[in-house]
């Protein structure tokens, strides 16, 4: 029997299954099988990449955005519109059969978008080219769920089940569950609060499918048997998503307004005809692409830090760009970005902006900068050189550390 029946058994057996207090137990067993196996069907085939033909696409920019959705809706459209770069649209199914990237410039950034060949049901069992959108989803660093404003609305939910079961998790957070495998000792089991979802006999049942006999597992959260067993199987991909309702121009304004109030969404047109009615033109004159635009930057959380050479004007086309998700925001991170070398180097920084505290700030490398601060190095050396009396020009405050930081001279 191949790895996809043997998951549909134990999904039916699950649907015989009445939940109550006497099958819990039974039912904690059968997820984790599922999980396991789902787990085995993410095995690329031995001796492949796991990418797939045209989909090896070479990250570029500062982040990395997908375009996931059924056939036709408009994803390559979208990708036309937002990006310049021309992708295949057509009013049949699977007009993009791999995967092409385009370019948004935007706030001085460049973020990579893909478009995607559509999925369907059933994608994360193989079907069509599924598995292989899914990876590419899961390299991302924002998924923009692509749906037909005009279509079922059940179809975010087949959507998330499908990524759901490939391990990818649309805007959630990792469960507060500590969890950590030990060589002896048995397993011991704790909790900060009372639990309504899983109790010790259940944690332990859950870990001996998993034939993990001494571990430590610390509940932070009332979690679940699902939490606990995404938490065991490590490999969860935690992802931003914001649900992108398109061809708003061919449904009723009262449509368009109850699906742009829900959570994480917007609504879109990529297709104003010269036929649309006068409002739906006038609500589309820009197609709301700068509302998706700036919802899509929100999200990502990029944050652009300027350098200010002593006496200049910091140069404000050229940022650094940072983010909490890809390697944090701190003034080590914009060191490393801009020479390897420079935390060695460093004495301090100045920082001007919304992280600073007063104009400007005297900061260490552990400094958490936010977007659009400005920041001025200052290094070592320039003391010792004489720049001292250049940089003491540009402070408000006095340009001398104190004795406090010179003793831990890289810490605020
Ligand atoms: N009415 C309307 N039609 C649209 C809109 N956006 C795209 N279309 C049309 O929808 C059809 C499908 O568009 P595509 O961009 O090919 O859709 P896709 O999601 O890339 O499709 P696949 O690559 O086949 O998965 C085309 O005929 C488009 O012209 C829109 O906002 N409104
Ligand atoms: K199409
Ligand atoms: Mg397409």
């Amino acid at each position: 029997m191949g790895i996809i029946e043997k998951i549909k058994e134990i999904e039916a057996e699950m649907a015989r299954t009445q939940k109550n207090k006497a099958t819990e137990y039974h039912l904690g067993q059968l997820k984790a099988k599922i999980a396991k196996l789902r787990t085995q069907l993410l095995e690329p085939p031995k001796g492949s990449s796991g990418a797939g033909e045209g989909f090896e696409v070479t990250k570029y920019g500062h982040g990395r955005v997908a375009l996931i959705g059924f056939p036709s809706v408009g994803k390559s459209t979208l990708l036309t519109m937002l990006t310049g770069t021309h992708s295949e649209a057509a009013s049949y199914e699977f007009t993009t059969l791999t995967c092409i990237p385009g370019i948004i410039n935007y706030n001085d950034t460049k973020i990579q978008l893909l478009d995607l060949p559509g999925i369907i049901e059933g994608a994360s069992e193989g079907k069509g080219r599924g598995r292989q959108v899914i990876a590419v989803a899961k390299s991302s660093d924002l998924v923009l769920m692509v749906l037909d404003a005009s279509k079922s609305e059940g179809h975010r939910q087949i959507l998330t089940r499908e990524l759901e079961a490939v391990g990818l998790r649309l805007n959630k957070r990792p469960p507060q569950i500590y969890f950590k495998k030990k060589k002896t000792g048995g397993i011991s089991f704790n909790s900060t609060l009372p639990l309504t979802h899983v109790n010790e006999k259940l944690c332990y049942q859950i870990l001996h499918e998993y034939k993990i006999h001494n571990a430590e597992v610390l509940f932070r959260e009332d979690a679940t048997v699902d939490d606990l067993i995404d938490v065991i199987e490590g490999n969860r991909k935690y992802i931003k998503c914001v649900y992108v309702y398109n061809k708003i121009d061919v449904v009723g304004i009262d449509d368009v307004d109850r699906l742009a109030r829900q959570p994480n969404s917007v609504v879109i047109s990529c297709n104003l005809k010269a036929g649309s009615s006068f409002l739906i033109s006038l609500l589309a004159l820009n197609l709301n692409l700068d509302r998706l635009l700036a919802k899509m930057w929100e999200e990502m959380g990029l944050v652009r830090v300027y350098t200010k050479p002593q006496g200049q004007q910091p140069d404000f086309t050229d940022p650094f760009v940072l983010s909490a998700d890809r390697g944090g925001c701190t003034v080590e991170d914009v060191c490393n970005h801009v020479h390897r070398t420079l935390v060695k180097d460093l004495k301090y920084v100045l920082v001007w902006g919304t992280s600073a505290r007063h104009y400007p700030q005297h900061c260490g490398l552990g400094h958490v900068l936010q977007d659009e601060d400005v920041v001025q190095i200052v290094k070592k050396k320039e003391k010792e050189e004489g720049g001292r009396g250049r940089f003491k020009s540009h402070t408000t405050g006095p340009a001398r550390i104190s004795d406090r930081e010179k003793k831990a001279p890289l810490k605020t």
